[in-house]
């Protein structure tokens, strides 16, 4: 807490969104004689390096892995794609989403974002474009192709996301993976936050409040109800 002449900030939720090495902070400004407390959510972009490493193995269905093999990662650290645990359906205004088929424990491995990696900003429409930082240089995964995958149709959820994003390193090169944030049933839409910026049409009815340092973008979340 921070407290100046006649006002004071609390903090009051603080998480960090690893792949876009953003810091997500929300405080309340508030001011008293007369009281008034104003709610802002603010991103703000660190330097974080992933060094964690898992191999991805693909192709190999899980439902034919025993019971004790399918709760651990396998040899060598490896997890497994488990392409009979997601279904793809529409979904009211957001087009297709991707949904469990299966029970998952929170931080669970659940699915990569596949696509072509590159190390230039492609010249295509950035719907299905991943853009992330590794090691400090930026990556773009083109998931353009209609190549049957889950991660390019999760959809997206700032506010209440159920799995996030993490750049994994394998054979040195940077793999997005998607994990739960706490335990999911059958049946559960995967969402995940995009990230900062004022890019997302279908955000929010407050506006944007854009700060001028680079990499800071505050949203502000409007006046709490005071009972
Ligand atoms: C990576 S694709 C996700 C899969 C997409 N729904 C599809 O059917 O191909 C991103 C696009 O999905 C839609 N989308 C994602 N999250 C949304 C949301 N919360 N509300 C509305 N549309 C959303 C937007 O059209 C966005 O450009």
């Amino acid at each position: 807490m921070v407290l100046g002449g006649r006002w004071g900030v609390i903090v009051l939720e603080w998480s960090t969104c690893d792949y876009t090495d953003t810091v997500r902070i929300v405080v309340a400004i508030f001011t008293y004689a007369p009281l008034t407390i104003h709610m802002f959510e603010m991103r703000m972009r660190v330097c974080i390096e992933n060094g964690n490493a898992i191999l991805l193995k693909r192709g190999k269905s899980m439902s034919r892995r025993s019971r004790r093999e399918r709760g651990r990662p396998g040899q060598h650290g490896q997890r497994i794609i488990d392409r009979d645990a997601f279904y793809i359906k529409e979904t009211p205004n957001k087009g297709r989403g991707v949904f469990t088929k299966k029970e998952f424990g929170q931080n669970e491995f659940l699915l990569p974002y596949e696509g072509e990696l590159l190390e230039k900003e492609p010249d295509v429409d950035d719907t299905y474009i991943f853009e992330f930082t590794f090691k400090g240089k930026p990556f773009w995964v083109d998931a353009s192709k209609e190549d049957g995958s889950f991660g390019r149709l999760l959809n997206d959820d700032h506010i209440h996301p159920n799995c996030r994003p993490k750049v994994m390193e394998i054979d040195e090169k940077p793999v997005i993976c998607f994990f739960s944030l706490r335990p999911l049933s059958s049946n559960t839409k995967l969402v995940y936050d995009y990230g900062p910026g004022n890019i997302y049409p279908w955000r929010g009815k407050f506006g944007m409040l854009r700060n001028h340092q680079k990499n800071l973008t505050a949203v502000y979340l409007g006046m709490p109800q005071i009972l």
